[in-house]
């Protein structure tokens, strides 16, 4: 990827099934667009001799019911004009999930500056996953790399609700022009959230809101509807809510005593704001302060959720009775029942069930924000 020229937009190669140094470089036409191509076989040795930077945009064609194939199209032009002229871009469209994950390890290892996400929030969470392996970050496989890979994004989802933090709405351009004018400036560091099962190993990562019980019941069940768009979130709530059960669960904050907390309806860990569609569930959390806001909802019925939803939309649902927030460097959350059956999702996405342990990796990864 890395010797193309400044003027073009490649499809990248990376898809981690073997090392791209390993790949004979190969050009195919593209039938997406004419003066785009595919390169193969860039290994690092390349990264040191370009003096422009190496931009990866993992983008999923799928995302908001396939408007992201579409916007993405539609940003290319902008794109060469805004970014061409500074960085080599390329671009690898995912092919199902998880794929992102792969991808985002292979361009860390082959010395990309910036794996930037083309997406919602479930693509970003596989790009953040893929700056990990085994526990520790990825990093470039030339010694000599003096730069470490940062984040970015441009958000195209259905929810994109880590965006809304920072205030950034679904316009790809304006996206276009931040990462134009933070190469210019410089990343900020932002802090990762890392979940592991009761034994500590299944590590996981999330940049977001990752939850537990009703809420992730819900996400679960609105990652079905997303061809609904904002919608699905609602349908997803309704289909949680039947049958559900508030739950007793033990926590456990910064290792400190285990403490029972009767009936949770809902328990949420923020590095950063918003989930569900534009709820402002841990409006303290900021994604660079090194802590994670843990947001739990106690003894809440089905009519609660009517009555205080506009104060979960602002964020203003911590004055409410049965609603306790709370800052934490980590957190262990089991059930009392040990059902098994208690959901917990990350970024939105269907992580598994409880019991769990988060916990914050402070200012794990650069962000072009
Ligand atoms: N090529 C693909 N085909 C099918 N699914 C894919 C593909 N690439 C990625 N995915 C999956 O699509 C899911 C959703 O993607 P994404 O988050 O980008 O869009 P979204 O769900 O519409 O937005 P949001 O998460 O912000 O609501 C991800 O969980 C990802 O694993």
């Amino acid at each position: 990827m890395l010797l193309l020229s400044s003027c073009c937009i490649s499809v990248c190669p990376f898809t981690a099934k073997q090392p791209s140094f390993l790949r004979t470089p190969q050009r195919i036409t593209s039938g997406l667009s004419s003066d785009r191509m595919i390169l193969r076989g860039v290994g690092a040795a390349a990264v040191s001799s370009s003096t422009l930077r190496d931009l990866v945009f993992v983008v999923n064609p799928q995302g908001a019911n396939g408007r992201t194939a579409k916007e993405w199209k539609k940003l290319l032009p902008y794109l060469r004009t805004r970014l061409g002229k500074d960085c080599n871009v390329c671009e690898s469209l995912t092919t199902g999930p998880s794929h992102a994950i792969d991808i985002t390890r292979e361009a860390i290892r082959d010395g990309a500056d910036a794996v930037i996400a083309v997406g919602g929030d479930g693509t970003l969470h596989e790009v953040v996953n893929g700056f990990f392996w085994e526990g520790k970050p990825v990093s470039s496989l030339n010694s000599e790399a003096s730069h470490s890979t940062a984040l970015g994004l441009i958000p195209l989802g259905t929810g994109s609700d880590f965006a809304r933090t920072f205030g950034w709405n679904n316009d790809p351009c304006e996206a276009v022009d931040r990462i134009a004018k933070e190469f210019s400036q410089g990343c900020d560091r932002v802090d990762v959230g890392v979940i592991a099962n009761k034994e500590g190993r299944d590590l996981h990562y999330f940049i977001n809101v990752a939850d537990v019980h009703l809420s992730a019941k819900a996400g679960f069940y609105a990652s079905k509807y997303k061809k609904f768009g904002n919608l699905c979130y609602v349908i997803g709530a309704l289909q949680a809510f039947m049958g559900h059960d508030n739950q007793d669960m033990r926590i456990r904050v910064n290792g400190g005593e285990w403490e029972l907390y009767p009936q949770v309806t809902a328990l949420c860990v923020g590095n950063a704001k918003y989930f569900g569609g534009g709820m402002k569930i841990t409006p303290n959390a900021v994604p660079g302060n090194g802590n994670l806001e843990v947001v739990v909802l106690q003894y809440f019925k089905w009519y609660d959720f009517v009555l205080k939803l506009h104060k979960l939309y602002n964020g203003t649902h911590l004055s409410v009775n049965n609603v306790s927030s709370r800052s934490v460097q980590s957190i262990e959350v089991e059930e009392i029942s040990g059902s098994g059956s208690i959901y917990v999702q990350s970024d939105g996405e269907h992580l598994g069930f409880l019991p769990r342990k988060f916990r914050i990796l402070p200012g794990a990864i650069d962000i072009i924000s």
